[in-house]
């Protein structure tokens, strides 16, 4: 684990000191846009045009935030559109790294070795964190964006003609619900797990722990009532949620200490990530071998013998009930 200093690696665990013992997520820094004319993005932003074979994605199949833009990429048919690189789960002393084991995809656009090595060909003098997933133009030979939420976005609506463009996860009549909806999760789920598991003061831990539990109170009475989170029609708000709902028993609960209740002991929430896994395509994209060793051998600060536990049981093939609500 480490970071980027004017161009230089450093092995640094997250610096909690000058936060109480608080985790806070640090700012993306390549936020360029892919548009499908190379129009301006959505605020304005620098873009550069969609086309097949172009772009490059760098994900870990360990990462909730690479997750979502995994699972975008296998719902709107990109595979053959966009090609990918997989590091290894394991992010030791030189970061997130390339290898040739059980599920990873070595750099065959920049040939690197580690991702920081791909950072500091977009920018030799970057200062950062070396964070997955990164979206790669092969053609500029920078990073055009590093920021999932908007690599989703880019995924959901600039690739139509060459993606399947009856999918659509963002409609404009439901933007500001799914945005609503996003900004609530994000701070108190998919990062609120994180908040939890690398506090370094019982305070910070137990305030996150609080918010976190009471989201999941209120998502569970949220999910009994209608089937998505926006209501009858799945969108990219549930994908979002989805990639932390799948992590939570196996690592949330005992790694990160996020243990009032299990995803399990919730019916709804329960249910719904049943549907979600069994979702065309979707299962493929969930590596529980990368997601458990990942979280539990490389935070070493965390979990120092690097022990990864053998549970829990799971059948997430099971039938889930949630046929009773209405969708469309
Ligand atoms: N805001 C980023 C966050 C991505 C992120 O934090 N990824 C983690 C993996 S789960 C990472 O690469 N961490 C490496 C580090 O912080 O050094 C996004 O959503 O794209």
């Amino acid at each position: 684990m480490g970071l980027l200093v004017d161009g230089q690696w450093q092995d640094t665990w997250y610096d909690t000191k000058s936060t109480g013992g608080r985790f806070q997520r640090t700012v993306t820094s390549f936020r360029r846009w892919v548009t499908p004319d190379g129009a301006p993005g959505p605020d304005g932003q620098d873009a550069v045009p969609a086309e097949a074979g172009r772009y490059h994605l760098y994900v870990s199949l360990a990462c909730p935030w690479a997750h979502r833009t995994l699972i975008l990429r296998k719902l709107k048919k990109l595979e053959g559109v966009i090609s990918l690189s997989v590091v290894d789960w394991h992010m030791a002393e030189e970061g997130w790294v390339f290898s040739e084991r059980q599920g990873a995809v070595p750099d065959s656009v920049n040939g690197a070795r580690r991702l920081y090595e791909v950072y500091l060909k977009a920018d030799p003098t970057y200062t950062g964190r070396v964070t997955v997933p990164v979206l790669w133009d092969k053609k500029e030979g920078t990073i055009v964006n590093n920021e999932s939420a908007e690599i989703l976005r880019m995924f959901n609506s600039s690739f139509d003609a060459f993606g399947d463009a009856s999918v659509d996860v963002c409609p404009v009549d439901l933007k500001a619900e799914i945005d609503g909806v996003n900004g609530f999760v994000y701070d108190k789920v998919n990062n609120g797990v994180y908040k939890c598991g690398f506090a370094t003061t019982q305070d910070a831990y137990e305030d996150a722990f609080h918010q976190l539990f009471g989201a999941l109170d209120e998502l569970e009475e949220r999910l009994g009532r209608q089937r998505y989170l926006t209501g009858p029609r799945i969108t990219e708000a549930d994908w979002r949620l989805f990639t932390t709902l799948i992590r939570f028993d196996p690592v949330y609960v005992g790694h990160f200490k996020c243990n009032r209740k299990r995803i399990a002991d919730y019916p709804n929430l329960f249910h719904y990530m049943l549907e979600l896994y069994q979702w065309p395509g979707v299962a493929e994209t969930v590596d529980f071998h990368h997601i458990k060793h990942h979280y539990y051998e490389s935070h070493g600060t965390i979990n120092p013998t690097g022990i990864v536990p053998l549970g829990p049981e799971q059948d997430l093939t099971q039938p889930h009930d949630r046929e009773r609500l209405p969708a469309g």
